[in-house]
């Protein structure tokens, strides 16, 4: 028999050796198990995903796992993992949203795959920097109009408050003018449908419909209201300038690919996007506004120095009064800093080396965009409301300032962020033009509950009205 030559003996030690050192440092990173729901009933992370992220950094250190109804989700907190979040080459933003966009909207992974970048560029090029300012004017027309309906006083809910002005101006902007119901009991049926939606859309996202009874009825009601309007928003042309709206030109592209039976679906997706997030953060801005007395001050004066005092005026918003009144737009990023998404998110598509760790493929890698605003680092005192922090961030290049996330980041950040920042800056300056206003209630703490999107107000609070003398 043969004896195996000291050459192979040493080449054999030598791979054992390779792979001993490599097992080492594939190494995952701590992994919290169970049988935790990702949300609704049971453990810590079922009750309050966003203070549980915190409190497992604290615990487990800045790169940690939690394994969830079959699902590995890796959190990162640190600039190391933060960095591989944004530039590595093995991380994907489609297939990390695929699944949570085939429960919510019921659109396949082959449509999604196939359209999703040529729809991205799409709403990029339409509601982006570049064609922004064609947005001011009928954007303020629209709030007038609003507004109008809420007549010379009251007391309102805040959050029914926004939702009132803000619903109608974006459906009829991005979608179709009229599209939006102006009939009391369809206005009512509109709001509870996609309040429906919007607070169940976390769970959908999570778990097969099924078991989302209430939701369903919601998503099939908004789904049945496109399917009923796509030939109306097909053909509409603007009165005014023949224009075409946002959702018109992403129905030619769906169209052009021949996977038009998914426009509805298509059409509850953008209309999500484009509310979900604008009316908590119109929310939360004024409330910061109203209950921080010299800021409120100081606003109400650059309002009046640009517009007057007669809050009866329909007054036109331009480009340029915007920028004679840049604490508003800080006003609005400050909120988006202190409010920001619980979680962003991609797939890991071939292992990445974080820290010590080898995060394997097929996991979810998690960012925390509210986690990371209150990184002293970047945003010294952060818990506190500071619009001043701003004024350092070069706006006018289209710049936020260094550790905000509030949109995302790298190749698919939010590109409905400068349509959003636009329109809730004008519904402040219009609101505060023609009211005097004050909160009758203390501002409600965020809830804990969510992850995706920005935080939602635990409490009621109600405002008061009065149009200015
Ligand atoms: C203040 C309001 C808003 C906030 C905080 C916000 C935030 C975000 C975030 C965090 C993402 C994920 C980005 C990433 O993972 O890197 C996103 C995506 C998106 N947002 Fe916004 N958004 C807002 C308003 C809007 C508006 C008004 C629109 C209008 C249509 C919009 C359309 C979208 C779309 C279509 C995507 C998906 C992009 C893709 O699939 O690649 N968003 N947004």
């Amino acid at each position: 028999m043969e004896l195996i030559s000291p050459t192979v003996i040493i080449i054999l030690g030598f791979l054992a050796l390779l792979l001993f050192f490599q097992r080492k440092n594939l190494r995952g990173p701590p992994c919290i198990r169970g049988w935790i729901p990702w949300i609704g009933a049971g453990f810590e992370f079922g009750k309050a995903p966003l203070e549980f992220i915190e409190k497992a950094r604290i615990k487990y250190g800045p790169v940690f796992t939690v394994f969830v109804m079959g699902t590995r989700m890796t959190f990162v907190t640190e600039e190391e993992g933060i960095n591989v979040f944004l530039k590595s080459k093995e991380i994907n933003f489609e297939l990390a949203v695929q699944k949570p966009v085939y429960r919510t909207a019921s659109i396949p992974k082959n449509t999604f795959l196939t359209l999703h970048e040529k729809l991205y560029v799409t709403i990029k090029g339409k509601i982006g920097t570049v064609n922004l300012y064609q947005f001011t004017g009928q954007l303020t027309e629209e709030l007038h109009e609003q507004l109008e309906k809420l007549g010379t006083h009251g007391t309102m809910e805040l959050s029914n408050f926004v939702r009132h002005l803000l619903y109608p101006v974006s459906v009829n902007i991005l979608f179709q003018k009229g599209l939006f119901p102006t009939n009391e009991r369809k206005i009512r049926e509109f709001h509870q449908h996609f309040q429906a939606y919007d607070e169940g859309f976390e769970y959908g996202s999570q778990m097969p419909e099924c078991l989302l009874s209430h939701w369903s009825k919601s998503k099939k009601w908004l789904l049945a209201l496109f399917e009923k309007n796509i030939p109306d928003i097909k053909t509409y042309r603007s009165a005014k300038d023949n224009s075409v709206t946002l959702m018109q030109t992403l129905l030619d592209i769906i169209e052009m690919e021949r996977n038009e039976e998914k426009s509805p679906n298509y059409g509850l997706l953008i209309l999500w996007a484009s509310l979900s997030n604008a009316v908590p953060v119109a929310f939360w801005t004024l409330g910061f506004v109203l209950s921080h007395p010299s800021v409120h001050k100081t606003i109400v004066e650059g309002i009046s120095s640009v517009f007057g005092t007669a809050g009866k005026d329909k007054i036109k918003v331009s480009e340029d009064d915007l920028k004679k009144l840049p604490l508003i737009r800080w006003c609005i990023l400050e909120t988006l800093r202190l409010r920001a998404p619980g979680i962003i998110t991609r797939k890991v598509m071939k292992p990445v080396q974080i820290l010590n760790y080898t995060v394997p493929s097929g996991d979810l890698l998690m960012v925390s965009p509210f986690w990371l605003h209150r990184n002293p680092k970047y945003f010294p005192e952060p818990e506190v409301f500071k619009p001043e922090r701003w004024k350092k961030a070069n706006l006018e290049k289209n710049a936020f300032l260094d550790g905000f996330m509030a949109f995302g980041s790298g190749k698919y950040q939010c590109p409905g962020r400068w349509f959003a920042l636009l329109q809730i800056q004008i519904c402040i300056i219009l609101i505060l033009y023609k009211y005097d206003c004050s909160l009758l209630d203390p501002l409600p703490k965020q809830s804990s509950l969510h992850l995706i999107g920005v935080q939602q107000p635990e409490g009621q609070c109600h405002i008061e009205f009065k149009q200015r003398k």
